[in-house]
């Protein structure tokens, strides 16, 4: 994806994947993945497991080298300038430990000395920015083992933030958080993407990914399924299906016979004064089926439509492609 500005200028991309391949032995866990995330956004990447997403993830972190393909961060190719990569990049793996027996500042501490950052009083002024940033502030003091899951999880994340990365790629970084903790990582997330960093976060769950993400990319069996909105990953993955009920006034039989013979239409049914149909087709497609209607003289008292939830979709993508 690459949204222009609205200079129309496309920035650079913060991540530019190009014809990625990794293979172990014999097997490809991701085949030919090309994306391209601009700067600014919290980008979700969501499949199920085994899709791959970890072992892209190990790449774009130079934890690993691709058998095949580019990868740039910020304009700089990862494999020739491994060390600028690694100077832009904050990788915070699934299920990341903290050590129980330190206190939070003392873990942030001892990642950022090794980070080489500074004095003393430096990482201990870097070090409550971070806090701050993940809103920790008050578990400064705290022993890690005291801490709660999404509380850990945001310790994990403001040590990831310790070296100022522009690009977070974060894995499964909700899996297992209640909805309040969800709630306080995303907004960390979003405020990272507002002072301009790039994120870059998995999870098999599409709910989780879809309420904190601009946008999100869909892979399967190494391969890249759909990218975009939700609403365009939608469309992508081909799922035009949906369940229409059309309340009317008047003799409902007139209009059900005119939808009847609409192409599209089927599997149609009159209860009383609502017709229950299937239809299959775009958006334009239903918004021409509404104007007849009403063209037609059908006076129209209401309109809805029900579509399979994104995570049925995705079930049902997954199924297939195990299939062929
Ligand atoms: N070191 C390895 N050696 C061999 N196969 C591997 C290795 N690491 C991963 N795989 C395989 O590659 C595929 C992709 O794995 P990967 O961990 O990238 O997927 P994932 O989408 O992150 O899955 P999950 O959600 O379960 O973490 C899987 O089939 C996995 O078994």
């Amino acid at each position: 994806m690459n949204f222009a500005n609205p200079s129309g200028h496309v920035p650079r991309p913060a991540i530019d994947v190009r014809s990625l391949r990794v293979d172990y032995g014999d097997f490809i866990a991701v085949n030919d993945l090309s994306l391209s995330v601009p700067p600014g956004e919290v980008f979700g990447l969501v499949g199920p497991n085994g899709a791959g997403k970890t072992s892209t993830f190990r790449v774009l972190t130079t934890l690993m080298e691709p058998t095949y393909g580019d990868v740039f961060l910020d304009g700089i190719d990862i494999q020739e300038d491994i060390a600028s990569a690694r100077r832009i990049v904050g990788y915070m793996p699934d299920l990341a430990p903290v050590p129980s027996d330190m206190k939070v500042w003392e873990f942030l501490d001892f990642h950022a000395a090794a980070y080489g950052i500074g004095n003393k009083a430096q990482r201990r002024e870097r070090l409550a920015e971070c806090l701050e940033e993940v809103a920790l502030t008050p578990q400064r003091d705290k022993w890690c083992k005291e801490l709660s899951r999404g509380q850990t999880q945001r310790v994990v994340l403001a040590k990831t933030l310790l070296h100022r990365p522009r690009v977070l790629v974060l894995d499964e970084p909700a899996s297992g958080l209640d909805p309040l903790a969800r709630r306080d990582l995303r907004n960390a997330l979003r405020r990272l993407a507002k002072n301009g960093a790039t994120v870059f976060v998995s999870s098999h769950i599409l709910s989780e990914l879809a309420e904190m993400c601009t946008s999100i990319c869909v892979m399967n069996l190494g391969k890249l399924l759909a990218s975009g909105t939700v609403d365009e990953v939608r469309q992508q993955l081909g799922n035009t299906e949906r369940t229409i009920t059309a309340a009317v006034l008047g003799k409902a039989e007139d209009a059900a016979s005119w939808l009847s013979s609409r192409h599209g239409v089927h599997e149609l049914q009159v209860v009383g004064q609502e017709i229950v149909f299937g239809f299959k087709g775009t958006d334009d497609d239903q918004a021409d089926l509404m104007e007849g209607l009403i063209s037609n003289g059908v006076r129209l008292r209401a309109f809805e439509e029900r579509r399979s939830s994104f995570e049925d979709i995705l079930v049902e993508v997954a199924e297939s492609n195990r299939r062929l």
